[in-house]
């Protein structure tokens, strides 16, 4: 390649938005779309449409099950894999890596295997709690059982965010003055992301990523197959399905600190030098992406 350039595209403008042609009779500010639903549903398990929300689920049991293709060495679920989608594991697909991406209520599932092990866990629990749910309730239909356990997914969702997650990012202070208790639902609140906070604030966790994933055993000790480098993880879910499934990710995770964010760098280098090497002819940054995205918005 004789000019290499990292891949970018501006996100699409909202019909008739960031026009300055005259037929529009006045300048108005360009406005991005988001693609999933602003509230916290649990729209990553279920997707953010009817169609998406179908596509997922097993419809011949009539369990209210969420559907899935293969199950690991103890009989647990993988989330189903995708066929038609453009999900970029699809890029990394050969005769010698047949697999392809894991498909979920949203389509970032597979970026790297920490992310697709919470994906796989939060669908496995659907799962789970409507297998109760049906024990308890022999006369519910799989619709009503479909229903029932995805309110309770997202209400676990929102008592984590709530409960655990924020109080941790804002402190116990900063969360009393900036959210507080909850007072009842306000239609009148406008719930929809704003783009300094999609395209700055909350990228904030960008800076707390650590350059490789531990994987832990049942002692808590490495893996034999070892931690793996985020690069090396970046759509990579034949890894998942061969060293090991989702419970070394998961102990990686949740016993390893976050890492600190320096002020000689704030994003480690598996994220500047190294993103999606495996689906891009040039490895991606992210820390210009940010800037890029945030530049194509109108944030202030
Ligand atoms: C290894 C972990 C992660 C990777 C590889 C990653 C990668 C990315 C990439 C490639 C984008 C799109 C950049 C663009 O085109 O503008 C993005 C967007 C974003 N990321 Fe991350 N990210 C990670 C973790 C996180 C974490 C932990 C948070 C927050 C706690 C976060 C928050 C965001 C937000 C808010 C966006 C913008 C979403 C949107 O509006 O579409 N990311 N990330």
């Amino acid at each position: 390649m004789k000019f290499p350039c990292i891949e970018f595209e501006r996100s699409a403008a909202v019909c008739g938005s960031g026009e300055t042609s005259l037929i529009f009779n006045q300048v108005t500010y360009r406005e991005q779309v988001n693609l999933i639903t602003s509230f916290i549903d649990a729209s990553n398990v279920y997707g953010s449409s009817e169609v998406d929300a179908l596509d997922l689920r097993d419809l011949f049991s009539d369990h209210g099950l969420l559907r899935f293709d293969i199950v690991s060495g103890n009989q647990k679920p993988y989330l189903p894999f995708e066929k038609d989608s453009l999900m970029d594991c699809r890029r990394n697909r050969s005769i010698d890596n047949p697999i392809r991406c894991f498909l979920s209520g949203d389509f970032r599932a597979n970026e790297q295997l920490g992310l697709t092990a919470m994906h796989t866990l939060w669908f496995r629990e659907h799962n789970r709690i409507a297998g109760k749910l049906l024990e308890m309730n022999a006369d519910w239909d799989g619709e009503r059982i479909y229903q029932e356990t995805r309110k309770i997914i997202g209400a676990m969702m929102q008592h984590i965010t709530y409960k655990h997650w924020l109080p941790l990012i804002l402190g116990q202070d900063g969360y009393n003055r900036w959210i507080g208790d909850y007072k009842g639902y306000d239609s009148n609140v406008n719930p929809s992301m704003s783009n300094e906070f999609a395209t700055a604030a909350f990228r904030f966790g960008h800076t707390l990523i650590n350059p490789r994933l531990e994987r832990l055993g049942n002692d808590f000790k490495s893996i034999p197959s070892g931690p793996i480098l985020l690069h090396e993880a970046f759509f990579a879910p034949e890894r998942m399905l061969s060293e090991g499934g989702i419970d070394p990710l998961l102990r990686g995770l949740f016993a390893s600190p976050l890492k600190k964010p320096l002020s000689n760098q704030l994003l480690n280098n598996e994220l500047t030098e190294k993103l999606f090497h495996r689906s891009t002819d040039v490895a991606l940054d992210l820390a210009a992406m940010n800037i890029q995205r945030d530049m194509g918005t109108t944030s202030p």
